[in-house]
Parts: structure tokens; sequence; C-alpha cells
């Protein structure tokens, strides 16, 4: 089978580079020309791992191609995946502006059957707008071709990204025909060896559901940072909490880190878009209106027990930063908290020295130097007043505390992740201090 795949970002390329390894002939197809270019000769744009091999592998078998004209390929393909993107709008909905520009190229361009599939993140209604969008330039063409939308949106995390598309829980598809389902289900079938579901439903349900898993488990989020907030309070441990709770199986232990709130490219707009589709239909979802706020405040948690451990008086202070990326194993930055507290620091006349394993090149891009680029974790900590620990990166977890207590002006340690043992720390003559605790 050959399918394309419009938008080569961090969805479009995992998806197109696994439907590959799988035997599928995929053309990636993207508008950023620098992008396909590079791709072309092997660079991989973002940092995932295991996607660099992948990729190579795929290229040197002839199974995956790049391209940045939807044209070259649209009329071998039996099937269409769009992974474009899907940024919040000025007023917090999904901006469909890519979303619609990938449908009208496919009215334009089309000459046969084709099934076009949605991956993207899309509010409910969108395939209905994408099915409009297409027929109006085939109308424009006089032509009249059939053609299939169906959902199928993509629930794999940043970071562990190949192995949540290769075994996904579960995939959920939305279809409106026998032949869309037809053609789903051979394509899925090679990963039914992986031991998933394929789900298929009605469309608005499958773009629902998407924006239903991100909310619930964006809730279950805030709502232990809620819980540790009051544990800090009333003298409670948030991971004793944590394990006391998970361990009731109709809670399950998964996601219920406290830690300086959510961040990354998808739950922050996928919620405000929520939030925003219940709202222009009459509704308010005032549960997640909570989970932002929450979300919201959380991330300036570690910047307020730095504040009232210097009682207001920042001015000066050199702090270290071990993690920017939103979590680990990915270079990401799209809204990582790193920034909220960064801009906070230097709002308060902090220097701030700051390290990270993979996204020092992106937080160049986009702080330039208003901070200062450390060497590794030890270079950052040298004449620090604090070390604040904002991503919770393996080789942040067992450093030697000696050297970096020698290395620190002021031996405080304040935990966004709570990796830290406070008992250790406090042997080795350290004030520290995590979140719900
Ligand atoms: N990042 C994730 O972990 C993740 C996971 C699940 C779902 N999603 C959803 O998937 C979608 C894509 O997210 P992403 O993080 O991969 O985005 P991204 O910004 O990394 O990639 C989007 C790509 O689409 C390209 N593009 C835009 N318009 C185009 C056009 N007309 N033709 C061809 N290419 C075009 C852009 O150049 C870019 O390379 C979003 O809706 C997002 O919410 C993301
Ligand atoms: O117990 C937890 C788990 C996560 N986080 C934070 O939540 C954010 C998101 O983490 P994660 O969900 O692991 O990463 P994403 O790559 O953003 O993946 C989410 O968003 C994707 C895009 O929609 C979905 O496909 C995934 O299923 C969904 O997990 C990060 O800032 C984490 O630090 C916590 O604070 N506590």
């Amino acid at each position: 089978m050959k399918i394309a795949i419009v938008g080569t970002g961090y969805v479009g390329l995992v998806t197109g580079t696994c439907f590959a390894e799988m035997g599928t002939e995929v053309f990636c197809v993207d508008v950023n020309a620098e992008k396909i270019t590079n791709l072309k000769q092997g660079i991989i744009p973002i940092y995932e791992p295991g996607l660099e091999e992948m990729v190579h592998r795929n290229q040197q078998a002839g199974r995956l191609h790049f391209t940045t004209d939807l044209r070259e390929c649209l009329n071998e393909v039996e099937v269409l995946f769009s992974a474009v993107g899907t940024p919040p709008d000025e007023d917090g909905s999904a901006d469909l502006k890519y979303v619609l520009e990938v449908a009208r190229t496919v009215g334009r361009n089309m000459t046969k059957h084709l099934l076009v599939v949605t991956k993207s993140t899309v509010p409910v209604g969108t395939a209905r707008k994408i099915r409009e969008a297409i027929q109006e330039e085939l109308d424009k063409r006089n032509l009249s071709i059939e053609f299939d939308v169906a959902s199928n949106p993509e629930f794999l995390k940043e970071g562990a990204a190949i192995k949540d598309f290769m075994s996904p829980d579960r995939v959920v598809v939305g279809v409106e025909s026998e032949r869309a389902k037809e053609l789903m289900t051979r394509l899925y079938r090679p990963f039914l060896l992986n031991n998933f579901r394929v789900i298929f439903m009605d469309v608005p349900s499958a773009e629902m559901t998407k924006y239903a898993a991100n909310a619930m488990l964006a809730t279950r989020i805030s709502f232990m940072n809620d819980v540790a907030n009051l544990c800090e309070i009333v003298g409670a441990d948030v991971n004793m909490v944590r394990k006391g709770i998970g361990s009731d199986g109709r809670i399950g232990n998964r996601f219920l880190y406290a830690g300086i709130g959510y961040g990354g490219s998808c739950f922050p707009k996928d919620i405000k878009a929520l939030i925003k589709t219940a709202r222009s239909n009459g509704y308010r979802m005032r549960i997640l209106e909570a989970v932002e706020e929450v979300n919201e405040e959380q991330k300036s948690i570690l910047f307020r027990k730095l504040d009232d451990y210097f009682k207001g008086d920042l001015k000066g202070k050199r702090i270290a930063m071990w993690g920017l990326a939103f979590k680990p194993e990915t270079d990401d930055m799209r809204e990582a908290p790193s920034l909220v507290l960064i801009d906070k620091l230097l709002a308060s006349g902090c220097e701030v020295y700051v390290y990270d394993p993979v996204s020092m090149e992106e937080t160049r891009r986009r702080l330039g130097n208003t901070v200062h680029y450390a060497k590794d974790i030890y270079d950052a900590v040298v004449d620090a007043d604090a070390l604040l620990l904002v991503t919770e990166w393996k080789e942040f977890r067992m450093p030697s505390w000696s050297a970096v207590k020698k290395l620190m002006a002021t031996p405080l340690i304040l935990d966004g992740r709570n990796i830290y043992d406070v008992k250790e720390l406090e042997e080795n003559g350290f004030v520290y201090h995590c979140v719900g605790r």
C-alpha cells in the first residue's frame, strides 16, 4: 500500500516512519523546504529516541520518501494522513488554517478515490469542514470524484513516540463508510501483532476522544498539584499520598506526579481549545477551567519558594537550572514551564545559568543571551545561590553532591520534580525543598 503523510513534524515524521517500518510505502510531505532537504540527507529535525535510525533504515530500503510537493504523490496513494499543526488561535480555539489548506490542495489536485485521514488534533466538526473544502475544489473543476474522510487521532507522547506508535494502548478510528473502514483495517493490520485494539466509531466521537483523553490526563496532573500544595500546608507528603492512592486499581499509579505544571505542545493548547469549543456551544467546562488555573499557578511554585527563602531579595542572585525541556527525552520547548520560571527570575534581577542535555540550542534560539549556557551540570552550579531542578532527565538523578556543594555559593536545592531524597541532601548539608512535602 502507498500512503502520504502531510506535515512532517513530531507526529507526521513518527507516523510516516513507523508505517514504513511495517512495509508500507510512505511519502512524507511538508511545506518547509529546509526540513525536507535535510530529511532527504538523513538529517532529523527533532530529538526523538530511536527515530533517526528508523528513518535511515526505511529511506535506504526505498519505503520512505520526502517531498515538498504533494502533487508528486497524491494520485499514487490510497490514503492521505494530514498531520499538520493546529496551534491555538488568539481566543484559544484550534486554528484550522493548515488543516483546511491541505484539504483544498487535495481537492485541487486529486484525480481518483482517496481516503483523507486527519491525525492532527481537531475539534468536533472538522471532518465535515474538510469534506466541504475538498468538495468545493472538485466542484470548481467540474469533477465528480468519490472520496472518504476519517479521523484517526494520535496519542503518542514525545520522548516515547516510537514505542507509543508501534505498541499503542489502542488506535481510535472514526469512519463514515465501509470502504474507509476496510482501508484503515488493512493499513493497521501489521501492527495488530503487537496486541492492540483498533476501536472504530463515528467521526465526531473520534475527534472528541482525543480532547477528552488529554483533558483527563491534564486533570489528574492539576488535581495532584492541588493536593501537593495542600500537603505542604497540612504537613503531609504528596509522594506518599501518590503511592497510597495509585495502588487502587480504579485510580492507577501513572500520571499522578506533582511538579511544576504540565507543558508541551498538546495539553495547554488542547485544554484551551476544549474549553473554547464548550463555550461556543453555550456550555462551560468548569473542571477544565480549574485545571488550567491550577496549572498556571503551579508554574511559579519554584519561584515562590526561592523568593520566600531570600525574603524577596533576589536581585543579583545567581541561579542554576537543571533542565529546560517540558519533559525528559525531548528537545521540545513549546509551553515549557522553564520559560515562565526564567522570565520571573530575570524580571527579579537574577542571573540564570542553564543546562539541559538536548534543549540548549532550541533555548538559545528562543532566549538568546538573556541567560548563560553552562557546559554541564557542574558548570551550571558554580557560585550559584540556588539550584532549581526543572526537568527530570536521568543524568540529573545521581550527581556527586559533594562536588555540587563545593561549587555552590549557597547550598539551596529546589526540586520541581521530587526526584531527590531529602535525607541524603540534608546529610550532605543542603537546604532542600520539593513540591508537596
Ligand atoms: N507533538 C505531539 O506529541 C502530538 C501528539 C499527538 C497529536 N498531536 C497533534 O498533531 C498535530 C501536529 O503536531 P506536531 O507536534 O507534529 O506539529 P509540528 O509543528 O511539529 O509539525 C507540523 C508540520 O506541518 C507542516 N505544515 C504546515 N502546513 C502544511 C501544509 N499545508 N502542507 C504540508 N505541511 C504543512 C509544518 O511545516 C510542520 O513541519 C497537532 O494537531 C497536534 O496537536 C501532536
Ligand atoms: O504525572 C505527570 C505526568 C506528566 N506531567 C507533565 O505533563 C506534561 C505532558 O507530559 P506527557 O503527557 O508525558 O507528554 P506529551 O508528549 O505532551 O503527551 C501528551 O500529549 C500528546 C499530544 O496530544 C498526547 O498524544 C499524549 O497521549 C499525551 O500524554 C509534561 O510537562 C510533564 O512534565 C506531570 O507533571 N505529571
